[in-house]
């Protein structure tokens, strides 16, 4: 056990690979078993409000007749063990009876066959019903909880969403695998409760038939109480195994699909393997099994030992009650006693296995409800103002006021303050230019602009009233941000432009306004580009290669990938090429896909609600024209908007700035506009030179071998 640095509420071991950090027991003298019910009550306890409101959510979205022969079928299958064991009893003591009586008759024999064909039949309708209900039932609750942790996901702060420990937790398929396992745990129940039912009345004849029934279960109970289960606990895992790490690092490289060009152009391949097999070698003879698996590992084979023993139990009881009474055993119910305790044991070792899932999966439904589901949360906004609140913000743009502000990045181990006290004024659209040197916080201070993380000390505030006395959603409304990180969408090239303007009208007037934005952004070439390109594989049906036409503004860039296909054999030529074909994701160079984002941007501002512009080095794959022109374009529309540019490239815009706000190493270290920081021959005017410079140097003319270019007559 390691406890270096934790809170004394922790306790921390190393297995395998991993470090296991989790709570520290209340207490560690228990008695056995103790431990693990005491867990499953307050596992059933939490777990039942989770039950009552997952019920009550399925009780909307699926058909009530279906699902209650849905319950229905699963009462049966719980029921099905302790029906089989009946019917056995009753073949086998027949059978016996009419063997001992020497004249095996007709009736008996075929009273005995009638029940056996009645269970297989009733079990093979029972499957057949349930093959039939599981996939609607399986969709309803999958695409109930889409739905669900759609809503989760849309409703998330940024700042939360960036954080580790408050990713969501389950998906819709775990979902439904909580759902399933909710039902197969009750399944087994039913099967225990009816199978010590069947115990109890057959041994009813058995002198000490109850002591019979609690050494047929003594075995599986031992093991269900004794079995550490890391699930039920609350911890994190991680690996420290710095070998493993590098194994998995060279593993990530290797099949990353994004590192192929790199793998190949740096020629990566022979050193990747040779450091993969190094890593492997450091890693070999110790475990990666998953820490689950490896936390319940036992130092010593005696609780088996034991367990096995306890196991044995039934059959010993059997054996002695034999020889003491033997007046009292027939072959029938010795068989059936030995029968009946398999029959459980299974059953209860089912329930162990569940139990691992069951807490698992209920625990995930649980965070899920508690942390993410805000189906029942309503956001308090009767406190706070809609931007714009008044016809002066109407009509002007935006004014920000930050008063020592000082940000850090929340979730990072690290303390630093990437932000410092800053504090300056943007008055209402005037045109700002961010510039300083990579790492110096420019983008951080966009995000704080635009509201999407709030400052750790000092306030921002917009229009007078401090940011936080707005409704968070009413400011992105005003806002548009055009950045780096060029996100496209998996819908057509039209929907990418004109998603810029949610709340736009489908009709003319959208497309118009979507045509003009993809001018003013420059993507009108790439959509005509993509429109006329030949199409291999189009829909069902056609396999020859054909010309879609003009209507590149209809085509998915990147669609969402639905093709699954066999392992093995893999698929012939013939589906090979459909599946090359299907679903292809549309060729856009980095600049286009920047000029269909900046299109984008443009749909917004020309929605006349923006007040605030932000623009975050947006050109960085743009050829040097469609840099200007945009810029150009993006100027144009300033009129009533405050707009914020950040740019290392300052040539094309610093001269009509109003601000230019110079940043270094996190604080502001100049302001103005470019004659007075020239003046000041400061920072900016650092920088402002470095780029003038490298244009007006003439370089040493020994230096450059000369280039000679051979043309082919
Ligand atoms: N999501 C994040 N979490 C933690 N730290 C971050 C995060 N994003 C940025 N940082 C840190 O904040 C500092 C400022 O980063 P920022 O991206 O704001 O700089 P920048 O001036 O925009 O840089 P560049 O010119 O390279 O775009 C950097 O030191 C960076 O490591």
């Amino acid at each position: 056990m390691k406890s270096d640095n934790l809170p004394p509420s922790l306790t921390a071991m190393d297995i395998g690979v991993w470090r296991i950090i989790l709570e520290r027991p209340k207490s560690y003298f228990t008695i056995p078993g103790k431990q693990t019910l005491q867990l499953w009550k307050d596992t059933i306890t939490s777990v039942s409000g989770v039950l009552v409101q997952l019920f009550h959510d399925l009780s909307g979205v699926i058909n009530p007749w279906i699902f209650t022969a849905f319950l229905f079928t699963h009462f049966l299958i719980g029921m099905e063990r302790a029906l089989r064991l009946l019917v056995e009893s009753r073949v086998l003591d027949v059978i016996e009876q009419s063997f001992m009586s020497g004249s095996p008759r007709l009736s008996v024999i075929s009273y005995a066959l009638g029940w056996r064909i009645g269970i297989a039949i009733l079990s093979s309708v029972v499957d057949w019903t349930m093959t039939r209900i599981r996939p609607t039932i399986k969709s309803a609750i999958i695409h109930h909880f889409q739905s669900r942790i759609l809503e989760a996901n849309l409703q998330q702060d940024f700042s939360s969403h960036q954080e580790n420990s408050s990713k969501i937790t389950i998906n819709p398929f775990q979902a439904y695998a909580c759902f399933s396992e909710v039902l197969d745990t009750v399944d087994l129940i039913f099967s225990i409760v009816s199978q010590i039912g069947f115990v109890l009345n057959f041994s009813r004849n058995q002198d000490q038939g109850l002591l019979f029934a609690i050494l047929c279960i003594a075995k599986p109970i031992m093991n269900v109480v004794g079995t550490e289960n890391l699930w039920d606990k609350t911890f994190i895992a991680y690996s420290t195994n710095a070998a493993y790490s590098r194994l998995m690092a060279m593993y990530a490289l290797a099949t990353g699909k994004q590192n192929k060009q790199e793998i190949l152009t740096c020629g990566l391949e022979d050193y990747i393997r040779k450091e993969y097999t190094h890593a492997s070698k450091e890693c070999e003879g110790v475990t990666d099994d998953h820490p689950s698996m490896l936390y319940g590992r036992k130092t010593t084979p005696s609780k088996d030992v034991i367990l096995e023993l306890m196991g044995e139990l039934p059959i010993i009881y059997y054996i002695f009650s034999c020889f003491s009474r033997p007046s009292k055993f027939s072959i029938a119910t010795l068989a059936m006693l030995h029968q009946t305790a398999a029959s459980l044991r299974w059953t209860f070792e089912s329930i162990a296995i569940h139990n691992t899932h069951f807490t698992q999966y209920m625990n995930k439904m649980r965070y899920f409800y508690e942390h993410h589901d805000t189906s029942s949360k309503e956001e308090s906004k009767e406190e706070l103002f809609v931007y714009p609140s008044n016809e002066k913000e109407q009509h002007e743009g935006m004014e920000i006021k930050l008063k020592n502000v000082s940000f850090h990045y929340p979730g990072t181990p690290s303390t630093k303050l990437v932000l410092k006290s800053l504090s300056f004024t943007l008055p209402p659209s005037s045109l700002v230019v961010i510039v300083g040197s990579n790492g110096s916080g420019k983008s951080t201070l966009v995000k704080l602009l635009t509201n999407l993380y709030k400052p750790s000390s000092g306030t921002i505030y917009i229009d007078s009233k401090p940011s936080t006395s707005y409704i968070s959603s009413s400011l992105f409304r005003s806002s548009a941000l055009l950045t780096q990180d060029h996100n496209i969408f998996p819908v057509s090239m039209l929907e990418n432009i004109t998603i810029g303007d949610p709340d736009c009208e489908k009709g003319e007037e959208k497309t118009r306004r979507a045509k003009e934005s993809a001018r003013l952004g420059g993507a009108i070439e790439a959509i005509e580009k993509i429109g006329a390109k030949k199409c291999e594989y189009e829909g069902e049906g056609t396999s020859a290669s054909k010309t879609v036409g003009e209507d590149g503004w209809n085509k998915i860039v990147q669609p969402v990938q639905s093709i699954i296909s066999s392992h093995w054999p893999m698929p012939n030529e013939n589906l090979k090429e459909i599946m090359d074909n299907v679903e292809k994701q549309l060729d856009l160079s980095g600049g286009e896909k920047q000029r269909l984002a900046a299109s984008r941007t443009f749909m917004r501002l020309l929605s006349g609600s923006t007040k605030l512009a932000v623009v975050d080095e947006p050109t960085s794959a743009m050829d040097p024209e469609g840099e200007l022109q945009l810029f150009n374009n993006l100027r144009s529309m300033r009129h009533g908007k405050t707009m914020i540019f950040v740019t290392h490239r300052f040539g094309h815009l610093t001269k009509y700035a109003d601000i230019i706000l110079c940043m270094k190493d996190g604080e502001l270290v100049e302001s103005g506009n470019h004659l007075e920081l020239m003046e000041k021959k400061g920072e900016y005017h650092k920088l402002y030179n470095i780029q003038a410079t490298a244009f007006t140097e003439r370089l040493p003319s020994t230096s450059v071998p000369s280039i000679v270019v051979s043309s082919h007559e």
